[in-house]
């Protein structure tokens, strides 16, 4: 059962833009007692791969065997997201017990929309951009159904991100930007909580 967060990170971005990496960074910083990184993909991976007889870990990982099922796998939680839009949400949080969490994956505005109505108080919403010329040098390649698709630009538009995070490849200025992002875990809320924690044996 999840605890009720202090923070809560909506990430969001195209493809190759480095939202794993960002968002990896940020948990380094904060350490696993803290922080957890938490993907709607996973649960969705898990079951898509149960119902047709595929390999989960491999739909996990970054190779050709994922790129193979797209297309298939995006249409398949579609349908699974137009019959109960949280299913995914809901199956991601399930077991998280720190104070903040990072939401590495956010690609559909219902996404946003759940956990907006469900934590008010606690949603800010990150967007990772790089340019399409970083991305093809990070292996992007454009694919019809894909990258056409509300899978990558479902949220586009009509969102008014917290903080955008330029991630081209300049470390300086992404640590510069990594800073703003993690003064927000530093209020005094967030460290009571991780007391809290440590008291209740967690
Ligand atoms: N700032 C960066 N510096 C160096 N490599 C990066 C940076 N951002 C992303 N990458 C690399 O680019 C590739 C794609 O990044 P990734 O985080 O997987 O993108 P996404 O999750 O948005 O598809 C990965 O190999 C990652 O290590
Ligand atoms: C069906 C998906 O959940 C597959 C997402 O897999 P990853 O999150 O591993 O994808 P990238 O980081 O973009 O390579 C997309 C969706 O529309 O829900």
């Amino acid at each position: 059962m999840a605890v009720v967060p202090k923070l809560i990170l909506l990430f969001s971005g195209k493809r190759k833009s480095g939202k794993d990496y960002v968002t990896d960074l940020i948990q380094r910083r904060l350490g696993s007692k803290r922080c957890c990184i938490l993907r709607l993909s996973g649960p969705l991976k898990e079951q898509y791969a149960r119902e047709r007889g595929l390999n989960y870990e491999e739909l996990l990982g970054a190779g050709a065997y994922k790129e193979q099922y797209r297309a298939d796998m995006i249409q398949w939680g579609e349908r699974k997201r137009a019959q109960d839009p949280g299913f995914f949400c809901r199956l991601a949080i399930r077991d998280a017990i720190q104070p903040v969490w990072i939401i590495s994956d956010a690609r559909r505005m219902s996404d946003l929309q759940w956990f907006w109505r469900e934590y008010p108080q606690q949603c800010k919403c990150v967007r990772v951009v790089a340019s399409e010329q970083t991305r093809a040098q990070r292996g992007w390649k454009v694919i019809a159904g894909v990258d056409d698709a509300e899978s990558e630009c479902g949220l586009d538009h009509g969102v008014e991100f917290d903080w955008i995070i330029s991630n081209d490849g300049d470390d300086a200025l992404l640590e510069k930007q990594l800073e703003g992002l993690l003064s927000l875990t530093n209020e005094k809320s967030i460290e009571d909580t991780q007391e809290n924690l440590k008291i209740s044996g967690h």
